[in-house]
């Protein structure tokens, strides 16, 4: 599997645009099964995205992306007024499909920015600026992840033993992923790493998702439950931690899937370096601490009744986080696509966001 552009995935793409339609890889039914919604509609690509048929940070803005434009495309030319609220209400309600990867909004303030850079031109014109803007977006992130894995790479050694937790791979992006982009170079590099994968309750996007893409990929990866990372590490088979992440506040706290924090605890107490492989589309200034991050609740289901088998007694109380925050001093550094930031993180991130691409 090379990691040039164009190359061979080791899974079908998460997103992709087909003559006029968005298609999403329905990671509901993965591993199982690959099924592709076909979506002509926002409030189609909003509900995709709510129920995790696209999830992960990068591939959720780049399906919005799509999304907005196909809010707009049919709005007959000469009607501005109505193409100016439509294309505003749709990113609105796009916005509030999942309140935590900041992706989704880094990505539909872009689309509208684009709009409103043509505003006064026909609108055919605005509506196709649009679609191109989607398919950039979607083509850098796959760039972005490849840049990543590059800089991600210098810090690990062949024959380390990786933990990853959730999935930040080739499913949560246009390709490659993020914290799994240097697992994917290190193969194309014949280095023999050892993955240990947390299955990711409830949801398990570890084991349906990330054992998946890298048993795919032929990488040496091992399923473990998310209470097996402390004793894994514990026997010495864990040299470094990689996750990906769904907004880095101004201040370094990161917030990811649940239990990335437990895992960054356990970490520190057994002195492994923990990595977060971010792409500067998920760095948040405006946001200043992880406190300041909103924490999306999901439904309970998810933990009583997963993939629909009870688990649980009816009308127990649960609470499902989708995530936590790992506070900065946990953190051993962030792995962006224009380099590794160590801390001190506020004068690092801001610098970040300030340079041009490597
Ligand atoms: C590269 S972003 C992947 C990020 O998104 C996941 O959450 P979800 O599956 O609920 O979208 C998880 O936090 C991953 O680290």
């Amino acid at each position: 599997m090379r990691m040039k552009p164009g190359m061979d995935l080791p899974h079908p793409p998460a997103v992709a645009w087909k003559e006029d339609r968005l298609m999403l890889l329905d990671q509901r039914r993965l591993p199982t099964e690959t099924v592709y919604l076909e979506l002509t509609r926002p409030e189609e690509v909003r509900e995709a995205i709510r129920e995790l048929a696209v999830r992960g940070a990068p591939a959720i803005g780049i399906a919005a992306a799509y999304g907005l434009y196909l809010g707009v495309r049919d709005v007959p030319e000469g009607d501005e007024e109505g193409f100016w609220q439509l294309l505003n209400r749709t990113s609105d309600r796009l916005g509030t499909s999942r309140p935590t990867a900041v992706n989704l909004h880094w990505a539909l303030r872009r689309m509208v920015r684009r709009a409103e850079s043509l505003k006064g031109k026909p609108l055919s014109e605005i509506k196709e600026a649009l679609l191109q803007e989607a398919e950039t977006i979607r083509r850098e992130d796959a760039e972005v992840c490849r840049r990543i894995g590059e800089h991600a790479l210098s810090l690990l050694e062949d024959g380390m033993g990786v933990l990853t937790h959730c999935n930040a791979g080739g499913l949560a992006t246009a390709a490659y992923g993020t914290a799994l982009a240097p697992l994917y170079l290190a193969k194309e590099r014949g280095w023999r790493l050892k993955v240990f994968a947390d299955e990711t309750r409830p949801v398990l996007q570890g084991a349906r998702l990330t054992a998946y893409e890298l048993k795919q990929a032929g990488i040496d990866v091992t399923l473990i439950c998310d209470n097996m990372a402390a004793a894994v590490m514990q026997r010495g088979w864990v040299q470094a931690v990689i996750v990906g992440t769904d907004r880095v506040a101004a201040n370094g706290d990161v917030a990811n899937k649940i239990g990335t924090y437990g895992v960054a605890v356990l970490a520190r107490a057994h002195g492994i370096p923990f990595y977060v492989a971010a792409p500067t589309s998920s760095i948040d200034l405006e946001t200043p601490t992880g406190a300041d991050i909103p924490i999306e609740e999901r439904p309970a289901e998810e933990v009583t009744q997963g993939f629909g088998k009870r688990t649980a007694p009816e009308g127990v109380s649960v609470y499902n986080p989708a995530f936590d925050v790992t506070p900065a001093e946990y953190v051993t550094a962030i792995i962006t696509e224009r380099g590794v930031i160590r801390p001190p993180y506020a004068e690092g991130l801001r610098r970040a966001m300030e340079e041009p691409s490597k």
